[in-house]
């Protein structure tokens, strides 16, 4: 493997429920069809907290390196693999890998692959110096793109790009973004905004309500903690006091999904993103049918999904806040995401 060190700095989950450890770990080599990257930045997802803290009803692998916004470079590959070279930059995404053969990855659903194997989850991910991915889905990242600020949207912009198709949403219309302050609801507004919609923020606090309509472009921010009543206050930041066409929900708690369906507009549609643990949509029946509401999930993206919201970063459209520090102190971001005090999205440095 050239280059290559026997071993490399990693955070490792060694126990449900943390902390993380940070300490040296062999680094592994590619099988015939995967590619190892050399990491050099990688975003923390709310999703990384949940596998720590083992919340949803998916057990992950144990001991764990979590991570799934990893943006680095190829630094070995195995001999099956011939579409991307040694030295190429490459995204590891939440899915590492998925079968290529079933119903689902036939028809581009790679997500839903009963085989699909899941970076920083149910295989080790990002969170290391050196990752192993499959080849056939590592993100091809052209060399003018800045492997920090790209991080992030490996899986929060890919995720948001994905939900917003999903949505059916047109230029002109209005979105609900719930979770805004967040590192998927900071990019949703920003591919929202490049898609030509209009969007709502809602999330709590100054900073979030600053950044989201001063920098990342909502016309109107509700704070869901202040608000009387959300489900008003959001109708009443549409023009005609009807609501939003579309709701995206990327928020870590589960009373948003007990409220959109209320507020979203005749016809609307309610996309279901974010994972709060042990929570239920909720939509009153009588409402809900006679405005002819669409609630749907939103997982994650395929490889073109994945590919098109890169090219839309790469243009320079995408622009969302980011900090970055030491893989090192990677327990602090957790402390500080627990908490819900992360305005956009912390990336990890893997040299430090
Ligand atoms: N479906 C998918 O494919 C997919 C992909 C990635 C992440 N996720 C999930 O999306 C969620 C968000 O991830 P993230 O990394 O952006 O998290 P984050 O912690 O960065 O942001 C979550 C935001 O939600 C806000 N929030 C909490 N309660 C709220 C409420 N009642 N109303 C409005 N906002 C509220 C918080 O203040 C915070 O700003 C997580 O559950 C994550 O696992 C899903
Ligand atoms: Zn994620
Ligand atoms: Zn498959």
């Amino acid at each position: 493997m050239g280059s290559v060190p026997k071993k490399q700095w990693a955070q490792v989950v060694e126990k449900t429920g943390g902390p993380v450890v940070y300490k040296e770990i062999d680094v592994q080599e590619p099988g015939p069809d995967e590619v190892l990257v050399n990491i050099k930045y990688s975003g923390v997802c709310h999703t990384d907290l949940h596998a720590v803290n083992g919340d949803w009803p998916l057990p992950t692998k144990l001991p764990l390196v979590g991570g799934h916004e990893g943006a680095g470079v190829v630094v070995a590959k195995g001999n099956l693999v011939e579409d991307i070279e040694i030295g190429d930059h490459a995204g590891v995404k939440w899915i590492n890998g998925s079968c290529l053969q079933c119903d689902f990855c036939q028809q581009s659903d790679e997500p839903l692959c009963g085989k699909a194997l899941l970076s920083g989850y149910t295989v080790d991910g990002s969170f290391q110096q050196y990752c192993i991915a499959k080849a056939a889905h590592v993100a091809r990242l052209h060399k003018d793109i800045p492997l920090d600020a790209v991080a992030p949207v490996l899986c929060a912009g890919i995720t948001v790009y994905k939900g917003l198709k999903e949505s059916g949403a047109r230029p002109g219309q209005s979105v609900a973004i719930v979770g805004a302050g967040g590192g998927l609801g900071s990019l949703a507004q920003q591919y929202a905004k490049a898609m030509g919609l209009k969007t709502i923020a809602i999330d709590t606090g100054d900073e979030k309500k600053k950044m989201c309509t001063e920098q990342l472009g909502s016309y109107a921010f509700v704070d869901f903690a202040k608000s009387q009543n959300v489900v008003k206050d959001v109708q009443a930041a549409t023009e005609d006091g009807l609501g939003p066409h579309a709701v995206i929900l990327v928020a870590v708690n589960e009373k948003p999904f007990q409220q959109a369906a209320e507020y979203v507009r005749p016809r609307g549609t309610v996309i279901c993103i974010g994972l709060p643990a042990g929570a239920y949509l909720k939509a009153p029946v009588f409402e809900s049918v006679i405005k002819m509401i669409t609630i749907r999930g939103s997982y994650v993206g395929n490889r073109k999904d994945s590919a098109e919201a890169l090219e839309f970063f790469r243009r320079g459209v995408i622009k969302a806040p980011f900090k970055v520090v030491g893989l090192s102190e990677l327990q602090k971001v957790y402390d500080a995401m627990h908490q819900g005090q992360i305005a956009g999205r912390y990336v990890v440095d893997t040299s430090k």
